[in-house]
């Protein structure tokens, strides 16, 4: 491929593309503008008419607001490349497709997701498709600053291949400063990367590439691509799950810029509605919570909340002191179990046995105090005599007809009466309700995972196969905040014990809520379109949703019209599944989490990413076979990501030697650049530590100007450093929560996990490695978080991994 020198003047190329680019303006503008009007005309119909009218009304509205989102997420670099072919077709390629004036007219803008778009990422010299030239176009705004071509011509086919598509306009991509968020990518993917992205969404396809080979943004442009090509999807919506809350804030925006709301991005602490995982604890612990066999402890834990008596048990009810035999209670136990209803739900099956059985006995009582008063009269009134007068009453009544007498059918029949008497009264009965809330109690994920953690002897009952060791790890005090590991544990328990009420009740409660800012946000939408829309516009361009309704008034539509996206309907809804579930860091996700997973897609349609040598989590996994066996089986495809785009040579050879004490046998990704800035190391007398970081850190954040500086700092010493560190750079971010628009964050690796900053200072790698059984997985992540600076300060012994390092120089 080669770098061609414009045909005509580059400005006369630039008047043509920015005539171009004005036109799809003008087009996108109107389309805009004629949405905004259907859609206010739709939510001012309110919400009357006959049900289906409103049905049709709401997907009509949905659809609308689908619609504009999409449209105003594509104004910043509506048109990106160009593509002329042998044949003299040229074919632009953008955000979304645009059509012509006319219905009739060719579209002016391809989808870079539409098969026609798909030369523009993998057409080669020594594959052209009829490409004779591919252009990247950079846009700033509306404006059309610079064009870069490539020609696919016979010359550039003998060139060297660099195995790049549109290699200038990628560079300038990866030169660019970071901004705390990832951005899109549909300008300059890679050929691997396409082929990725367009793979069938069916069955579970696991990318593993190496640190900055582009998993992540892959995994997010696929999910565009797959809501795009399978519509459907939308119904049901995708999920993307990462490691932490910090993550899902760097990736959030990808999507939307692409246009796309049907995706729920979710941190594995998330995954629970209506719980936001906080708490912290030891990765051995994590380890433990994170074992397959936990499920089979949960199922023991709900077992033995259903009537595991040892002992008869006695109550008195109906005035009656009664007894139930335990191994009656068991049996019932049993039959209530082989419903195959979850806990709750099987709860009233047990119920209405013993609550008849109790009706059965008090009953009886009756009956028997019958019996007996029945037994005393006959010692003294002659049977045969009351028998004879009884039948002469009857046969005076009924003649002929006249009954036999049966006192024994009369005491059935009161007997029967009876017990429907105690069928009605006991479900009432405080004393009853008392010994079925002990017998098979009304159980939450919440409250089973605190009693179990709280009782070592329910625990020991419960987990036989854990040490006393490991079951000493579970423990903990009721009230705690809970942790991301115990989040698959409320999952699963909420999967055993069956409908959870409290989400249900927390969801309707968030609804009402949103309806009103959601109304606020179609307005939002209406205005936001007014803005493109020309000078003098007409009376389309004037009536917008603003002008015809207010926000109230919009919400009284909204609740009719459901205009929740999937998303968000999706987040409120653990019994929600998704069409597709992309996981990013995979490798990190423990057996636990898996099970969680795969209950949100039961169709297991699964893009699964990461990297085993970037393992750092105890319950994660080192290789995908192992992870992935117990739920898809073979079942699953694996593809590679080979090229490294974010970190420069400079830092990949830096991070060479840990890659190899991790796994030998995987080769680092091949970097696209050098950045010409060798990472450093620097050992400072351990009473300096303080002085000289802050010092660093200063340097750091003057040579990464508007760019990011990461300081990454041992888990166990994040709150001094980081109050150091901000003794330098005082809006520095730090925590869990950590800002990632500020210019400098202070992480922990694990916090840094996918993220990725201009320059990285490491601060005592032989903690880092040291405070867990994955430390190198951690010291790798670290190490490979900068696109342009890394620099090593330390105070012990630098880690034998790291020695190849070179000494800062003075
Ligand atoms: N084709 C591309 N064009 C421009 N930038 C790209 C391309 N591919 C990847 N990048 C950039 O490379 C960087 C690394 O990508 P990403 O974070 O997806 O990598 P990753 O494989 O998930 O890394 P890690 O395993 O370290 O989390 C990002 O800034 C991304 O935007």
């Amino acid at each position: 491929m080669s770098a061609v020198p414009a045909t005509r003047s580059e400005e006369a190329e630039l008047g043509s593309e920015q005539a171009f680019l004005d036109l799809l303006h003008a087009q996108v503008d109107a389309r805009t503008a004629e949405l905004s009007r259907q859609l206010a005309a739709t939510l001012a119909a309110g919400g009357g008419g006959t049900a289906q009218a409103r049905l049709e009304r709401q997907a009509d509205a949905e659809r609308l607001a689908g619609q504009l989102t999409a449209l105003r997420a594509a104004e910043q670099q509506l048109c990106f490349g160009r593509l002329d072919l042998d044949d003299g077709e040229r074919r632009y390629v953008g955000r979304i497709g645009v059509r012509g004036p006319r219905p009739e007219d060719d579209p002016l803008l391809i989808d870079w997701r539409a098969p026609a778009a798909r030369p523009f990422y993998t057409a080669t010299p020594a594959a052209r498709q009829s490409v004779a030239r591919r252009r990247h176009l950079h846009v700033r705004e509306r404006t059309v600053v610079r064009v870069d071509d490539e020609l696919l011509d016979a010359d550039a086919a003998g060139a060297a291949d660099t195995g790049l598509t549109g290699e200038a306009a990628l560079m300038s991509a990866l030169r660019a400063e970071r901004t705390g968020r990832m951005r899109d990518i549909v300008a300059t993917l890679q050929a691997e990367q396409d082929r990725i992205i367009r793979a069938p969404h069916t069955g579970v396809l696991v990318v593993q590439g190496g640190p900055g080979t582009g998993k992540t943004v892959v995994a997010l442009h696929r999910a565009a691509y797959l809501l795009y090509t399978a519509p459907r999807l939308n119904d049901r919506g995708v999920l993307v799950v990462g490691p932490n809350t910090v993550f899902r804030g760097y990736i959030s925006q990808v999507l939307p810029g692409l246009g796309e709301t049907s995706v729920l991005h979710r941190a594995v602490a998330e995954l629970y509605p209506g719980v936001t995982a906080t708490g912290a604890e030891s990765d051995a612990a994590a380890e433990v919570k994170g074992r397959a066999v936990m499920a089979q402890v949960l199922a023991a834990a709900v077992r033995a909340h259903q009537a595991e008596a040892a002992a008869p048990v006695r109550v008195r009810l109906g005035g009656e002191d009664l007894t139930l035999d335990h191994h009656w209670l068991r049996e019932t136990a049993d039959a209530a179990r082989r419903t195959l209803l979850p806990h709750n739900l099987a709860r009233p099956v047990f119920c209405r046995a013993v609550i008849g059985e109790v009706a059965r006995r008090l009953a009886r009582v009756i009956a028997d105090i019958e019996d007996r008063f029945e037994d005393d009269l006959s010692d003294r009134i002659d049977a045969a005599q009351l028998d004879r007068a009884v039948a002469r009453d009857l046969a005076a009544v009924f003649g002929a007809d006249a009954p036999p007498v049966d006192l024994a059918l009369q005491g059935r029949q009161e007997l029967a009466d009876a017990q429907e008497h105690w069928l009605a009264v006991l479900p009432g009965d405080p004393g009853m309700r008392r010994l079925l809330d002990r017998l098979w109690p009304v159980l939450t994920p919440q409250s089973l995972l605190t009693e179990l953690y709280a009782d070592p002897a329910a625990l020991a009952a419960a987990a036989p196969s854990l040490t006393p060791a490991e079951r000493a790890l579970l423990r903990r005090p009721p009230g705690g905040p809970w942790t991301t590991a115990d989040v698959p544990l409320l999952d699963e328990a909420a999967e055993l014990l069956g409908f959870d009420h409290g989400a249900a009740l927390e969801r309707s409660a968030r609804e009402r809520a949103e309806e009103v800012a959601y109304a606020q946000g179609v307005i939002d939408i209406a205005r936001g379109s007014r803005a493109g829309e020309d000078e003098d516009g007409g009376e389309g361009a004037r009536l917008t949703a603003a002008d015809l309704v207010d926000a109230e008034r919009l919400a009284a539509g909204y609740r009719e019209a459901d205009l929740s996206t999937v998303a968000e309907r999706a987040a409120a809804d653990r019994s929600w599944t998704f069409g597709h579930v992309i996981v990013d860091e995979a490798q990190e996700l423990s057996a636990m989490a898996w099970r969680l997973l795969v209950r949100r897609c039961p169709s297991r349609s699964f893009t699964v990413v990461g990297d085993v040598a970037q393992t750092g989590e105890a319950a994660g996994s080192v290789s995908w076979r192992d992870a992935l066996a117990p739920h898809f089986g073979d079942r699953w495809r694996l593809e590679r990501l080979s090229v490294n785009y974010r970190t420069p040579v400079e830092i990949v050879g830096a991070a060479a030697g840990v890659l190899a004490a991790i796994h030998p046998e995987i080769e680092a990704a091949r970097a696209v650049r050098a950045s010409g800035e060798e990472p450093w190391r620097e050992r400072v007398p351990a009473g300096e530590l303080a002085a000289r970081l802050a010092e660093r850190v200063r340097q750091e954040a003057a040579a990464v100007g508007a760019g990011r500086l990461a300081v990454l700092v041992p888990a166990t010493d994040l709150a001094r450093l980081a109050d150091v560190v901000r003794r330098a750079v005082p809006d520095a971010s730090w925590g869990p929560e950590a800002d990632l628009d500020r210019g400098t964050v202070v992480l922990t690796p694990r916090q840094a996990k996918g993220l990725e900053f201009d320059a990285v200072l490491l601060v005592e790698p032989g903690s880092v490695l040291e405070s867990s059984a994955r430390g190198l997985g951690d010291l790798y992540v670290a190490l490979t978080r900068a696109t342009r600076r890394l620099g090593v300060v330390h105070t012990g012994e630098i880690p034998a991994v790291l020695r190849g390092l070179a000494e800062k120089p003075e």
